[in-house]
């Protein structure tokens, strides 16, 4: 027995999926509630999740896939979400190239060496070998499927290109992005070379973390609103696309058919574009009105979105008002009921309890009377 404990489980035989409303709300199908989940529902906020990253390295612990199986599983031992996300980060990536990233307490993420000028990209690895340097998060996957026993599905993730490329260029977190909007400016060649380097890289990622068992995707534009309409033209949207055209083409191939959503923070102005990029989802901020995105996306993809994370501050009553109006703007179908943004690590955690149950609630009825 004991030794069939210590073996591996490879990405197969997994248990059966119990609940698969997102998948279903994801390809625009009925459900019989809206599913709901939360961007960082893995996070500070959870005392169970302090006490475990506790004196421990962040990025070591994302290379650790036991680690980042229970750091996954820990919210759905509270909340009823409809999915889990893979604990991981976006940064992972630029490591993988070759960068060297920490993450520094009271920081954030911080690269000692920032790419300052176009000949810093001979630094980066050229032919980056995707299952080697990012074999780790594909174990995580794995295991987390078997772990996860069908109760919902998983969803793997990358950063997008434009971002990481900020990032990479920034050294870490920045209001202006001016360092990086520079070299969209300065030098638009050495750009598109950074960001078709990235976009290959994450399209051989995003394929692995599905072969590895990830159910569904979601490609974080988080950087999106620095850059105007023009820049988010040339610079972002045509590799967003590629991502979706390039994973769609080969998961069709193998007979696949995974639901990619991909979430442009504060890219109001592109919500059209998105909503015809070859993605099944469009995940949007608080910034913009549920019944308008639904006009302005014509019922062509699923919606995921948009509490503002700080409508979590508002005690119970007033959430569960909120959104009970998010779920009549957005409508029941189509739709995945999340917030504009990430929770913050101050939330209370019954207020995150309260956003789920009112999801459910209301949309049960809502659903009920159609
Ligand atoms: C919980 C966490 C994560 N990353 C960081 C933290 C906080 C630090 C800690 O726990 O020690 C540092 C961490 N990592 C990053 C930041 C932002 C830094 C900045 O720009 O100021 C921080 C504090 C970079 C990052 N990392 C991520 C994004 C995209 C989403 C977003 O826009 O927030 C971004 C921009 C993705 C991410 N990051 C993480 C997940 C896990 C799954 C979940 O959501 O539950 C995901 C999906 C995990």
């Amino acid at each position: 027995m004991l030794e069939d404990d210590k073996r591996e489980e490879g990405p197969k035989d997994f248990p059966q999926l119990r609940n698969d409303t997102f998948l279903r709300a994801a390809r625009g199908e009925e459900t019989e509630h809206v599913p709901v989940w939360c961007m960082r529902q893995a996070g500070r906020y959870l005392t169970e999740f302090r006490e475990f990253r506790a004196g421990k390295d962040f990025f070591e612990t994302c290379q650790s896939p036991e680690a980042c199986c229970e750091l996954t599983l820990q919210p759905l031992r509270r909340f009823g979400f409809d999915a889990a996300i893979i604990f991981s980060d976006i940064l992972v990536i630029p490591q993988a190239l070759g960068m060297d990233v920490q993450m520094v307490a009271g920081k954030g993420p911080t690269f000692p060496e920032p790419l300052k000028e176009p000949e810093d990209l001979q630094r980066l690895t050229a032919k980056v070998d995707v299952g080697k340097e990012l074999g780790y998060v594909f174990k995580a996957i794995t295991l987390t499927r078997h772990k996860i026993e069908g109760k919902v599905p998983l969803i793997g993730f990358s950063g997008a290109p434009w971002t990481l490329m900020s990032y990479m260029i920034e050294g870490g977190g920045s209001n202006t992005h001016s360092k990086a909007k520079r070299w969209l400016y300065r030098h638009p060649e050495a750009s598109h070379m950074l960001l078709t380097m990235l976009t290959d890289v994450i399209v051989e990622y995003l394929l692995g973390q599905v072969a590895a068992g990830a159910q569904a995707l979601q490609v974080f534009e988080s950087h999106a609103g620095i850059l105007g309409p023009v820049h988010f033209n040339e610079y972002s949207l045509p590799y967003l696309r590629d991502i979706a055209r390039r994973v769609k083409d080969e998961l069709k191939e193998a007979g696949q058919d995974v639901p990619m959503i991909v979430f442009a923070k504060d890219a109001h102005y592109a919500v059209e574009d998105l909503s015809q990029s070859h993605y099944d989802v469009v995940g949007l901020d608080w910034t913009i009105d549920p019944q308008s995105a639904r006009e302005r996306t014509g019922g062509k993809v699923s919606l995921q979105g948009n509490m503002d994370p700080c409508a979590l501050y508002a005690p119970k009553e007033r959430i569960s008002d909120i959104v009970k109006k998010m779920l009549e703007g957005f409508g029941t179908r189509g739709y995945i009921a999340n917030l504009g943004h990430g929770v913050y690590p101050d939330m209370d955690p019954e207020n995150v309890g309260a956003f789920v149950e009112a999801v459910h609630q209301h949309s049960k009825q809502m659903i009920k009377k159609i």
